[in-house]
């Protein structure tokens, strides 16, 4: 079995770029679980099928290709907040934890970065970070990034869908968003994506000598 770095935290914190950065700076293979998700909630808006129907959304998960998830197309808006409704069904999170838990085991090593990857996907994993920044500092990332794509959202819009989704990731009954007792806390808010990549590489290179 490959390292695992398991990196955790709520949205726009910068974990995904983190785990990027990982994975091509030590040749791991990456996993953004946050995807697997949005493709479940993008296919059943797509098929126009109710988000809360826990059966169908499970039998979309257990069914989900993890090649070829298109981040350009699943990260728009809208499709993280569907993405944390089906988020919080038990069957939906069963059938994708199986694949990611697969996928962490890939030589010779693996960065999966979401929610629950320190908790519940990868418990064991040598190397936990859970990514942090205020909401304030994360709702003005993910506007520039929304803007510069030409969306029409504005700032306090953003803030606010943030803070709804960060509450109903931390409130849910399974697997909530927590830092894992062994985790690395990162708070960002104030930290550039170079600071952030060196202490997380002082990290996982301890951890690896
Ligand atoms: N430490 C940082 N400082 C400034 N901007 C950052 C930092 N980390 C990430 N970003 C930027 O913030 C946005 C959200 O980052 P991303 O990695 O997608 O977050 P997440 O995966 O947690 O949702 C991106 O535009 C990214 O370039
Ligand atoms: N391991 C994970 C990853 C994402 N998710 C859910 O999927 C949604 C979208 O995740 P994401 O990582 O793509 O969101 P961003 O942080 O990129 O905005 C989250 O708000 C969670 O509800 C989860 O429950 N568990």
């Amino acid at each position: 079995m490959g390292f695992t770095v398991a990196i955790d935290g709520p949205a726009a914190s910068g974990k995904g770029t983190l785990a990027r950065r990982i994975a091509a700076r030590y040749g791991f293979h990456h996993l953004d679980t946050g995807l697997t998700y949005r493709a479940v909630a993008k296919a059943l808006l797509d098929g126009e099928l109710p988000l809360d129907d826990e059966d169908g959304a499970a039998d979309v998960a257990a069914n989900l290709e993890f090649t070829g998830l298109d981040r350009t197309v699943l990260s728009a808006h809208g499709i993280g907040e569907a993405a944390s409704k089906v988020a919080v069904m038990p069957k939906v999170r069963t059938a994708l934890v199986e694949a990611q838990r697969r996928f962490a085991q890939c030589e010779p090593g693996a960065v999966l970065d979401g929610r629950d990857i320190g908790t519940v996907v990868c418990p064991q994993a040598p190397v936990k970070l859970f990514v942090t920044a205020s909401p304030q500092v994360r709702a003005r990332r993910r506007f520039a990034e929304i803007d510069a794509g030409g969306g029409k959202l504005s700032y306090d819009e953003v803030l606010a869908d943030l803070k709804r989704r960060d509450a109903r990731d931390s409130d849910r009954a399974d697997s909530p968003m927590r830092p894992a007792d062994d985790a690395h806390l990162l708070d960002t808010s104030e930290m550039d994506i170079e600071a952030a990549f060196r202490a997380a590489e002082q990290l996982i290179d301890a951890a690896r000598s």
